[in-house]
C-alpha cells in the first residue's frame, strides 16, 4: 500500500471548529427516575407534579390558633386559650387543622391545668406556617432543559412529585483499540507485545464526561477487519475513536479505511502530542482517530473528544482551573505546533514553582506524576526558566501545597521517602539540583558528586556553590559496583577486566554520578577510556543500564546493587557512594521538612533500606554545615 505522507498541520482550534460544524447529533431523550440521574442532562424543561408543601404545614413544635382571636393579649393582661376550642397542639410539620391560621411556638406559651395556656402577645396571621407551595408550585419550572443534575436538585424533582424525568441518552461512544502488537491481558505479554491500556483510558474518560463507552476488543493491522469493525461501530455508536494506526507506518491504515467510508476533514494538527490526529464524519457521524502514544492519546481525546460529548449534551466547556507559576528549567518548542507540557508544582517560600517532566508522548507516567498542564501556544519559541506562565491544575492547589519539593539526582529512595512523607521528586540529576537550590526552586537538592581531588562525596558542593545558610543533610550510601550478567559468563572480576577482549561496557551519561566515578576509578587505574568498548554508548538511568545487560546488548556496566537485584542480575561491589540531601537551613523549621527528617531518621527507614539491599543507613539524617569541613 503506498503511504500516504503529507500528513497536514492546522491549526487546532481551527480543525475542531470545522469538525463540529459538519455534525448534527440525533440526540434521543429517555426516561429515568431522580435517583438514577445523577449528572445527567435535562432533556426538557421540567415543571412540578404536585407543590411543596402540598398543605399548610406548622413550621414550629406548638399551638395552632385562629389569629383574629388573640388580638387581646398583652403582658400586663394575658389571654387564657382551651384546648379544642382556642387551639390545638401541633408539631413540627403537621398540617394546620383547618379552623385556624396561625401558629404560637411552645416557648411562648404557658402551659395551665386543665387543657388551658396563657399567651401574652398575640398571633399573626400566618405566622410560622409554611403555606401550599411556599417551596415549589405545581405546574412551576424546578430544572430547566440542558441542566446537569445534582444532589441537590434530586432533591427538588422529588419534593415536586416527579418520580420520572427526560434526559439525554449518554452519547455511546464505541473505542476500537487496533494494531497486531496489542493484547488485552497481561499473560500475553510476550517480548514486541503492548497492553492496550488507550482504550480502557478513553473509555474512562467517556464515562467521566457523561458519555457511554463501548470498547471492541483489539483489531489487528488488517484493512478488511479494521474496515468491518469501524463500518459495525459506526452504526451502533453516537462517536467513534480508533486508536493508534494514525500516522504514515506501513500500517497505519486509519486515515484511508476512513477516507474510503466518509470525510476526512483534517489528519495532522498543530498539537503535540497529538500531530497524527485524524477527524473524520461517516453517515453524519463523528470519527476520530487518536495516536497510539499513551500521552498523545489522552492529549488528543481532551482536545477533540471531550468537546464532541460536551457538544452533543449541550454543555458548556467545561475548564479546569489555571493558575500562574514560575518555571524552574526553560522549555524550548517548535513554532510549528502548540504543544502540551506536563509539570510539577509545588510552594517554595511562598511562590508556585512549576518543573516540567518528561516530554516523551510515550511516557503515560508523566500524566500520572503530573499536577498541571502547561500549554505553549503555537509560534511560540518555548519559555524561560524563571519566567511566569500560567498552567492548568490536575490536583487541588490545597493539596500541592502539601508538599516538599525535591529537585536532583534520582536514588529508589526517594520513591520510598514518598510513600511515607509527601514529597514531589522531579530527577534532573545533582547538578540540576544544586542549580535549583540556588534560585530557590526546590526544598531539597538530592545529589552524589564525587569529588575527583580528594574521593569524599558532596561535601565540598557547600564550599564551592553556598554560603553559610546551606547545610547539607546525611542521607544513605549506597553500593556501587559491576553489572553483570547472571553467572557472570565472561568473567568479569574488576574494573580492569572492561579492557578484556570481547567485552561491551555501557556507560551512563556525561554528568551523572556514576560516570564521573568510573572516570575517577580508571584514572586511579591509569586506564584509558578510549580502551572501553562502549564507552561512548550511553544510558540516563541505572534501570535502562541493567535492562542493557540483560538484554545482552552489554555485558557489563557500573551501576547500583538495587537495579541488578531488580533485573536479577550478577552484581560485583566496587564501592560506596553518599547520596545526600542539599537544603537551605530556614528550610529547617518547615514542618513538610521536620517529618522528612522523623523519617529518614527511623528505624522504619533503616528496616527498608537495608531490605532494598545495596544500602546502608550509617549517619543517616546527620547534619553537615560548611564550617564542619575539614
Ligand atoms: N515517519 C513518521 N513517523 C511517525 C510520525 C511521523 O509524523 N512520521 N509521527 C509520530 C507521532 S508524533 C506519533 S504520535 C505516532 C503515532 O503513531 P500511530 O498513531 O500511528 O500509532 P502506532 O504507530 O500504531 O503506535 C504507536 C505507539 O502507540 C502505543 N499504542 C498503540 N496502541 C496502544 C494501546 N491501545 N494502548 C497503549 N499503547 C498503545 C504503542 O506504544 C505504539 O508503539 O507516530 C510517530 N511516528
Ligand atoms: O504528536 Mo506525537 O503525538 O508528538 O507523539
Amino acid at each position: 500500500m503506498k503511504r500516504d505522507k503529507y500528513i497536514d498541520n492546522i491549526d487546532v482550534e481551527e480543525a475542531l471548529q470545522k469538525f463540529l460544524s459538519k455534525i448534527d447529533f440525533k440526540r434521543e431523550i429517555e426516561k429515568k427516575a431522580p435517583w438514577d440521574s445523577l449528572d445527567r442532562i435535562t432533556g426538557d424543561l421540567i415543571s412540578a407534579n404536585f407543590s411543596s408543601p402540598n398543605y399548610n404545614a406548622a413550621a414550629m413544635d406548638g399551638i395552632a390558633v385562629l389569629s383574629k382571636k388573640t388580638i387581646n393579649a398583652r403582658e400586663n393582661s394575658p389571654l387564657i386559650l382551651k384546648e379544642k376550642t382556642d387551639f390545638l397542639y401541633v408539631n413540627t410539620g403537621n398540617p394546620l387543622p383547618k379552623e385556624y391560621d396561625s401558629v404560637i411556638m411552645i416557648e411562648d406559651v404557658v402551659e395551665l391545668d386543665k387543657g388551658e395556656v396563657e399567651i401574652i402577645s398575640p398571633a399573626r396571621p400566618w405566622q410560622h406556617v409554611r403555606p401550599v407551595g411556599e417551596d415549589i408550585i405545581k405546574g412551576e419550572p424546578v430544572l430547566f432543559a440542558n441542566h446537569k443534575i445534582r444532589p441537590q436538585d434530586i432533591g427538588a424533582l422529588l419534593s415536586a412529585g416527579l418520580m420520572e424525568i427526560p434526559i439525554y441518552k449518554k452519547p455511546k461512544v464505541g473505542i476500537i483499540p487496533t494494531g497486531t502488537e496489542i493484547v488485552e491481558d497481561s499473560k500475553e505479554l510476550s517480548y514486541g507485545k503492548i497492553m492496550d491500556s488507550n482504550s480502557r483510558m478513553f473509555a474512562a474518560m467517556v464515562e467521566k464526561w457523561g458519555g457511554e463507552a463501548s470498547r471492541f476488543s483489539p483489531t489487528e493491522d488488517n484493512y478488511h477487519k479494521l474496515s468491518e469493525t469501524i463500518k459495525k461501530a459506526v452504526q451502533e455508536n453516537d462517536i467513534v475513536v480508533i486508536n493508534a494506526g494514525s500516522s504514515t507506518g506501513t500500517k497505519d491504515f486509519t486515515a484511508s479505511i476512513i477516507g474510503d467510508m466518509g470525510e476526512v476533514l483534517s489528519h495532522g494538527v498543530a498539537l503535540k502530542p497529538g500531530k497524527p490526529t485524524i477527524l473524520a464524519v461517516v453517515q453524519g457521524k463523528p470519527v476520530l482517530g487518536i495516536p497510539g502514544y499513551p500521552v498523545s492519546a489522552f492529549i488528543s481525546a481532551e482536545t477533540f473528544l471531550k468537546p464532541l460529548i460536551e457538544n452533543y449534551l449541550l454543555q458548556k466547556k467545561q475548564n479546569r482551573s489555571k493558575i500562574k507559576a514560575v518555571l524552574s528549567r526553560s522549555i524550548p518548542s517548535s513554532l510549528k505546533h502548540r504543544e502540551i507540557v506536563r509539570v510539577t508544582l509545588g510552594f517554595i517560600d511562598g511562590k508556585l514553582i512549576a518543573t516540567p517532566l518528561s516530554r516523551g508522548a510515550g511516557v503515560s507516567m508523566s500524566l500520572v506524576k503530573a499536577d498541571a498542564l502547561l500549554e505553549i501556544p503555537r509560534n511560540y519559541e518555548g519559555y524561560q526558566k524563571g519566567e511566569e506562565v500560567e498552567v492548568t491544575l490536575l490536583r487541588p492547589l490545597e493539596e500541592i501545597g502539601e508538599y516538599l519539593i525535591s529537585i536532583g539526582s534520582h536514588d529508589i529512595v526517594m520513591d520510598l521517602i514518598a510513600d511515607e512523607v509527601n514529597l514531589s521528586s522531579t530527577h534532573t540529576g545533582s547538578m540540576g539540583g544544586v542549580t535549583a537550590l540556588k534560585r530557590g526552586q526546590t526544598h531539597i537538592a538530592p545529589v552524589h558528586i564525587l569529588n575527583e581531588q580528594n574521593g569524599v562525596y558532596n561535601e565540598f558542593l557547600l564550599d564551592k556553590y553556598f554560603d553559610d545558610e546551606t547545610v547539607l543533610i546525611r542521607g544513605v550510601e549506597r553500593e556501587q559496583g559491576l553489572i553483570l550478567p547472571k553467572g557472570n559468563p565472561k568473567n568479569i572480576f574488576g574494573i580492569s577486566d572492561l579492557l578484556k577482549e570481547n567485552i561491551i561496557f555501557i556507560n551512563r551519561q556525561r554528568g551523572a554520578g556514576t560516570r564521573i566515578l568510573l572516570d575517577y576509578l580508571l584514572k586511579k587505574d591509569g586506564i584509558s577510556s578510549s580502551d572501553i568498548t562502549g564507552y561512548e554508548r550511553e544510558a540516563t538511568t541505572h534501570m535502562a543500564c541493567a535492562t542493557a545487560v540483560k538484554s545482552g546488548s552489554a555485558d557489563v556496566a557500573l551501576g547500583i546493587k538495587a537495579a541488578a537485584q531488580v533485573m536479577d542480575l550478577d552484581f560485583i561491589p566496587i564501592t560506596f557512594e553518599n547520596y545526600d540531601f542539599l537544603v537551605k537551613k530556614e528550610t529547617l523549621s518547615d514542618e513538610r521538612m521536620k517529618s522528612f527528617l522523623n523519617f529518614i531518621r527511623s528505624q522504619r527507614f533503616e528496616d527498608k533500606i537495608k531490605n532494598l539491599g545495596g544500602y546502608n543507613a550509617r549517619e543517616t539524617g546527620k547534619l553537615i554545615f560548611k564550617g564542619d569541613i575539614s
